[in-house]
């Protein structure tokens, strides 16, 4: 075909009479404006452009109609009547020819629309069939005593189930011996692979079958070659229509990623690629389309918590006896809705699996019904899902969870392990069962985040029922560990409720002096998982200690290789000043770096009266927020109360948790009714406005694997005081005031006089140096707080994993 266009960016067809350029990048089915006005400058202003026989004369380099110019031309070097009559005629054959190829032009883009409906329909055949020969019995459930009743096989269902069983159990496994240097060839080959313009939706995606197989195939089954008709490099002739246009450029994305070699020829074919999405591809919103940040990546990600904010995050006091202490998280919960979705925006495809503790509006029920067997009983769960900021909610249901969001971990041990186990069971096949977007996650290309002890159990199971019988091969498990004092820990014979092979014993039995041999899941979850992360490099050095590890530091020590520490990030959407939702009634106010001043001052005077304080704009307000445990150090605070209602100052402790400390609070509050409020429960509203409307944020916790309320108070311009330990020695550079930097006060021990000494420098600071202060609450605004640089250190360690064999 004669090449019009000199750019390879420009495909050219050619029609009877004409060649006419069509630019993939502004095409349009059913033209908007005349078909040349969607062509680039440069394409209309080039000498070959001007030489074609149609446009000739009637394109101006604006790309307008010339015609007033050429005609008057005419009539001024002519004799009037004659000459008019023939450019008139001149004009109208051209406007004739250029409705011609309109219409042709119509015609061609509905011949492409039909090219590709063909396309995507032999794609689809494809993968049904395939579905057909590796489809695993349905309701199949992998653990000994389990089995499938009542599985509702709703059409998508189906349609996930039988997807993912590419990967599936039933699926013929590879040669073991060429996969590992197959594995490794394709990792370098993808490490020096080009950016390419890879979809990146923010709307729920259907996902494509096509794509997912892809995706799976990506960690199931690095060797085998793609039908031929799926990849860029088949010799099969590409489907073009009449014109010699190539229509099957889509394929090129959907088959592989391009390796470097590929790089010049993606480029080159960019506009084509381009051709896939327009129909619903406005060329105005093509800036937003970033390539996915993970990049050759990408993979399906299931973070499983016990917990999750918004739906749970627990607060209320939980009366567990399953561990020395008692159990209350919070944070968990927090970071189990954050991270998920600053890792979904780096492209992965990411799915969260919580228990459902209370009947979430957002979550439909999927249709999905299984059984589960725990300690001899059976139990039927059902799937709840939602899909909420590019992340797939899933939530698991079953009488046991029902109304314990108040009480997370309540109850008796065994029923603490009995839900655990029921739970770590269900979200292990979460994968195979429950379909997101149409089409289930499946096992291939698979990570799992599983989180502290609850959920410690997956890795186990993923290696004793899965991978152990050649299932599951590539999925990976990390745990993260937010908080190793709680560890579920019970007498040895509990290993009889967790249903597993007689010789895993061993992985739960640990010998310690506080609780001599007894049964430690966190030990076994850390044991097997693939990869063990903690929320801190600081709580990473001290878990390896026998002060800091709580008894597991042997085993922590032993698996050091794969271990990493990551500072957890904040929901910077949740909990940011200017957008705070707690802060638009009741006086409070939204306010930014560049409002500050104003913004916060009126924070704290609203927090003043909503709390019935003084209304004191020199005043430093003081506030905690927290679990009363001994973990957050508010017996430290204690000590040092005479000390600080002697200064001029208010103090608001917001909490919840032991009784003897809630008690506590409430008699504090009772003595100085006039600087002193103890606001025992747990309130998130109240959190925010305390986040913002302090001056100050003590944080005197006795360890701290990394700590989330410092982070959220600098973002609101509030002063940390904190202990030097875990992850708030991470986060909170100490100031200083010949440099001017620095974050907040720290004390090296948890101790009240320290707390009392880091607190009279920061309440001197307040006071006499206005201007230092400003410094510290202008950088403690100015950091990237978010999730976004967490999300790439998790991503590192989910794609060590996957190649770690
Ligand atoms: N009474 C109350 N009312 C309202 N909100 C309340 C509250 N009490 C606490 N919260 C909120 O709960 C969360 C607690 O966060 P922390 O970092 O203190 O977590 P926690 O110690 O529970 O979890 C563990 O996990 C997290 C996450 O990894 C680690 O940061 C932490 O160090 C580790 O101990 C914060 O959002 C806080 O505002």
């Amino acid at each position: 075909m004669a090449s019009i266009g000199s750019s390879p960016l420009i495909p050219e067809c050619k029609t009877e009479s004409s060649s006419v350029i069509l630019n993939s990048r502004s095409y349009h089915y059913g033209p908007r404006l005349p078909f040349f006005s969607n062509l680039p400058r440069k394409a209309l202003q080039s000498s070959r452009f001007g030489s074609l026989g149609l446009c000739n004369g009637l394109i101006s380099s604006r790309g307008q109609l010339r015609r007033t110019k050429p005609l008057r031309a005419i009539d001024k070097d002519s004799e009037a009547g004659d000459t008019r009559d023939v450019s008139e005629d001149a004009l109208q054959a051209t406007i004739e020819k250029s409705k011609k190829v309109l219409a042709m032009q119509r015609d061609l883009l509905q011949q492409i629309a039909e090219r590709r409906k063909l396309i995507s329909s032999i794609k689809s055949t494809t993968v049904d069939s395939g579905e057909d020969e590796t489809s695993y019995e349905q309701g199949d459930s992998f653990f000994p005593n389990t089995r499938i009743i009542d599985d509702k096989n709703t059409a998508e269902n189906q349609k996930g189930r039988t997807l993912t069983s590419t990967v599936s159990p039933s699926t013929k496994e590879q040669k073991p011996e060429t996969l590992p240097s197959a594995a490794i060839r394709e990792f370098s080959e993808r490490e020096n692979e080009p950016e390419i313009d890879l979809p990146n939706e923010n709307v729920h995606p259907q996902v494509d079958p096509v794509k997912q197989s892809k995706d799976s195939s990506l960690g199931a089954d690095w060797s085998h070659p793609l039908p031929s008709f799926l990849s860029s490099n088949s010799k099969a002739s590409p489907l073009k229509d009449e014109k010699g246009v190539n229509l099957e450029k889509p394929s090129l994305q959907l088959a592989k990623l391009p390796t470097l070699k590929d790089e010049k020829k993606v480029n080159s074919e960019e506009p084509s690629l381009q051709l896939v999405h327009d129909e619903k591809d406005d060329p105005s919103k093509e800036e937003a389309k970033l390539p996915p940040l993970a990049r050759a990546n990408v993979m399906n990600v299931i973070l499983v918590a016990a917990e999750c904010a918004p739906w749970s995050k627990t607060g209320a006091l939980c009366t567990s006896d399953i561990d020395v202490l008692r159990v209350l998280i919070g944070g968990l919960g927090d970071v189990a809705g954050a991270l998920p979705k600053a890792l979904a925006r780096r492209g992965h495809r990411v799915m969260v699996v919580a228990p459902r503790y209370g009947n979430y509006a957002e979550a439909k029920d999927t249709g999905v019904r299984k059984r589960y067997r725990v300690a001899g009983q059976d139990f039927e769960v059902a799937y709840f899902q939602a899909y909420i900021d590019g992340v797939d909610f899933v939530f698991i249901d079953t009488h046991m969870f029902h109304h314990m969001e108040q009480n997370i971990y309540g109850g008796n041990r065994v029923d603490i392990l009995r839900r655990m186990v029921l739970f770590c069971k269900a979200a292990v096949e979460v994968p195979w069962h429950v379909p997101c977007g149409g089409v289930c996650y499946g096992d291939g290309n698979l990570a799992f985040i599983a989180n502290d002890w609850h959920t410690a159990l997956l890795p186990v199971y993923l290696k004793a029922y899965y991978r152990d019988s050649g299932l599951m091969t590539y999925t990976r498990s990390t745990l993260v560990i937010h908080n190793i004092a709680h560890q579920g820990r019970g007498p040895v014979e509990d290993f009889f409720l967790v249903d597993l092979p007689e010789h895993y014993i061993d992985l739960f039995k640990l010998y310690d002096p506080v609780g001599g041999e007894h049964f430690n899941i966190f030990a076994a979850g850390l044991k097997t998982a693939d990869r063990i992360v903690t929320v801190s490099h600081g709580y990473a050095w001290e878990l390896k200690t026998s002060e800091g590890g709580w008894g597991l530091h042997g085993i922590i020590n032993e698996n050091d290789w794969k271990l990493r520490g990551i500072v957890n990030g904040i929901d910077t959407k949740e909990w940011n000043p200017q957008y705070d939702i707690h802060l638009t009634t009741d006086g409070y106010t939204n306010y930014s770096l560049e409002t500050l001043q104003t913004g916060k001052a009126q924070c704290k005077a609203a927090l003043q009266e909503e709390l019935g304080l003084p209304i004191r704009g020199d005043v430093p307000v003081i506030g905690f927020i927290g679990r009363l445990d001994q973990q957050k150090g508010v017996d430290l605070i204690a000590e040092a109360i005479p000390w600080m209602v002697g200064q001029d100052v208010q103090l608001i402790m917001l909490g919840t948790g032991r009784p003897d400390l809630e008690q506590m609070l409430r008699q504090f509050e009772i003595q100085h009714q006039d600087k002193v409020r103890g606001w025992v429960g747990f309130s998130v509203k109240t959190a925010h406005r305390i986040t913002a409307g302090a001056d100050i944020l003590l944080m005197p916790s006795r360890f701290e694997p990394c700590g989330l309320n410092q982070l959220y108070a600098m973002n609101y311009g509030t002063v940390p005081v904190v202990h030097a330990v875990g992850g708030l020695r991470d986060t909170v550079q100490p100031f200083n005031p010949f440099e001017e930097s620095g974050l907040g006060w720290t004390f090296d021990s948890a101790e009240s006089g320290k707390l009392i000494h880091a607190l009279g420098n920061c309440l001197w600071t307040y006071r006499e140096y206005k201007k230092s202060w400003e410094g510290l609450q202008r950088r403690g605004m100015m950091q990237d707080l978010s999730w976004d640089k967490a999300a790439q250190n998790y991503e590192e360690v989910l794609v060590a994993a996957k190649y770690q064999w």
